[in-house]
C-alpha cells in the first residue's frame, strides 16, 4: 500500500471509463471518441445523451424513440412544484433550491429504492431518464416563480433545449437561442472524473440510488472552484462595467489585490480548454449580428492581458466558465441561473458514470494519513 499524499487526489487514476477523454496538454476533449467540436456543431443534446448512455450515436429511428420517451417524462408532480415555489418565495439561491426539489423528485418514483443487486443498471437508467427530463421543469419553474409567474407546463413536442427555453419565458424560443443553448447543454454534459462527477460516483459506489449521485453531484458542482465559476465570471464583468475603471485596469489591480480570477485554470488543461474557445465564437457570431459586442470586448481583453502576462505560459488559461455566461447573457437568462443550467446538462453526465461505475462496481473508500495524536487521556467532561 503507497503511502504517498497525493493532495486533492491530484493525477490519481481511479477508475477506467469509456465516457470522455480530457487532453489537458493539448486542450482536446472527447466523448466516447467523437470530438467535442464535432458534437457540438453536429449533434443535439439529446443525441449526445443517447451516446453516453447507450455507447454509440442513435440512428434517426433510435434518437427520435429516446426523445420522445425523454419528452414523456418532463411533468413534476404538484408537491413538487409547491415546494420549488416556497423556496423561491424564501429568496433560496437557485442551486440550492434544485439540490432540494432534486432530491424531492425521488418521492415521486416508485423506482426510487437503493439499488440492491438486481439489474443495478437498469433501475439507475430508468431513475437517470427521469431525472434528466424533470429538472429543466424544476428549474424553470423556480424561475418563473421568482418573477411571480405560473409555472408553464412542458411541451413534449420541443426539443431538450427548446422545451427549456420555453418554459422559462412562456414563449417558443427562435432557431438561433435553441441551436445556441443546445449547444452550451452539449458542451457541459461530461468532462472525465472532474468533482461532482467523482462525488457522483462515490455516491453511486455504495450502491446509492441515482437521486442521490445527483443531488450530490449537484452541491459539489456549486462552488466556486467548480461549476459556480460561470455566474462569478459574470458578476466580474458586470461589477467592470460598474466600475469607471476598463477591464484591464480592473483585473491589473484585482491581481495585485491577490484576487484570483474566474474562468481561468483547470485541474487538467494546461491551454485553452477546446470548450472556451467554441463558445468564445459563438459569443462572437451572437455579438456580431445583434451590433452588442460589450462582453466579447470585455472577456476578449481580459484574456489577451492576462496572456501578455504570462499566466498562459504558466499554464493558467481561459475555461469553459470565462465564455458561457456571456453566452446565456444574450438568450437573457439571469445570472445566477447560469450554474443550475451546467447542473442542467452535467447530470447527463454523472448520470452515465454512474451507471458505467456499477456496472463493475467496488466500494470507493480511500484513506487519510492520521497525523493526530497518538494517544490521548480521556478525562470525564465534569472534570474538564
Ligand atoms: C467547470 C470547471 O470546474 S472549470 C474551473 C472553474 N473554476 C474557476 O474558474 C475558478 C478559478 N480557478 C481556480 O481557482 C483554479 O484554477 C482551479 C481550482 C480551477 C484549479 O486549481 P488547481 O489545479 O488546484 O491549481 P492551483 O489552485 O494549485 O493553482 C496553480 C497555480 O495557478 C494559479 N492560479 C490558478 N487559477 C488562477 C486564476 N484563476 N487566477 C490567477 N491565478 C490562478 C494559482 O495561484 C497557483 O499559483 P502558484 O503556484 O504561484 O501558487
Ligand atoms: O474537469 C474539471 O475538473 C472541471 C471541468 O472543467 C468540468 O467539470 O467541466
Amino acid at each position: 500500500m503507497s503511502d504517498e499524499l497525493k493532495r486533492g487526489l491530484e493525477g490519481v487514476l481511479v477508475a477506467e471509463s469509456e465516457l470522455s477523454h480530457v487532453d489537458g496538454e493539448v486542450g482536446k476533449l472527447v466523448y466516447r471518441g467523437y470530438d467535442i467540436e464535432d458534437l457540438a456543431r453536429g449533434a443535439s443534446y439529446e443525441e449526445v445523451l443517447y451516446l453516453l448512455w447507450h455507447g454509440s450515436l442513435p440512428t434517426r429511428e433510435e434518437l427520435d424513440a429516446f426523445a420522445a420517451d425523454l419528452a414523456a417524462e418532463r411533468a413534476v408532480d404538484d408537491d413538487v412544484l409547491d415546494t420549488v415555489r416556497t423556496l423561491a418565495d424564501a429568496d433560496e439561491r437557485p442551486m440550492a433550491a434544485l439540490r432540494t426539489a432534486t432530491s424531492m423528485l425521488s418521492a415521486y418514483d416508485d423506482d426510487a429504492d437503493a439499488l440492491g443487486d438486481d439489474h443495478p443498471t437498469e433501475t439507475a437508467r430508468r431513475q437517470g431518464r427521469r431525472i434528466t427530463a424533470k429538472v429543466p421543469t424544476v428549474l424553470a419553474a423556480f424561475e418563473r416563480a421568482r418573477q411571480g409567474e405560473p409555472p408553464v407546463s412542458p411541451d413534449p413536442d420541443l426539443s431538450y433545449a427548446g422545451n427549456f427555453l420555453y418554459m422559462l419565458t412562456g414563449t417558443e424560443p427562435d432557431a438561433v437561442s435553441e441551436e445556441t443553448f443546445d449547444m452550451a447543454l452539449t458542451l457541459h454534459a461530461d468532462h472525465g472524473l472532474n468533482a461532482s462527477t467523482f462525488t457522483a460516483m462515490v455516491i453511486g459506489s455504495t450502491l446509492a440510488d441515482v437521486y442521490s449521485g445527483v443531488t450530490g453531484g449537484i452541491g459539489a458542482l456549486s462552488g466556486s472552484l467548480h461549476g459556480g465559476a460561470n455566474q462569478d465570471v459574470m458578476e466580474v464583468l458586470h461589477e467592470i462595467d460598474d466600475s469607471s475603471k476598463d477591464p484591464i485596469s480592473w483585473v491589473r489591480d484585482a491581481r495585485e489585490d491577490g484576487r484570483r480570477i474566474p474562468g481561468f485554470g483547470h485541474r487538467v488543461y494546461k491551454v485553452k480548454d477546446p470548450r472556451a474557445k467554441i463558445l468564445q465564437e459563438k459569443l462572437r457570431d451572437l455579438s456580431e449580428s445583434s451590433g452588442d459586442t460589450k462582453w466579447l470586448d470585455y472577456t476578449t481583453a481580459i484574456e489577451e492581458y492576462l496572456t501578455d502576462q504570462g499566466l498562459l505560459d504558466k499554464g493558467i488559461a481561459p475555461n469553459v466558465d470565462f465564455y458561457s455566461g456571456s453566452v446565456y447573457d444574450t438568450l437573457g437568462i439571469p445570472v445566477d441561473m447560469y450554474t443550475p443550467i451546467f447542473a442542467m446538462s452535467r447530470a447527463g453526465g454523472w448520470i452515465a458514470h454512474m451507471v458505467e461505475y456499477q456496472a463493475d462496481n467496488r466500494l470507493i473508500r480511500p484513506r487519510a494519513r492520521y497525523v493526530g495524536p497518538e494517544s490521548a487521556d480521556f478525562v470525564p467532561i465534569d472534570e474538564r
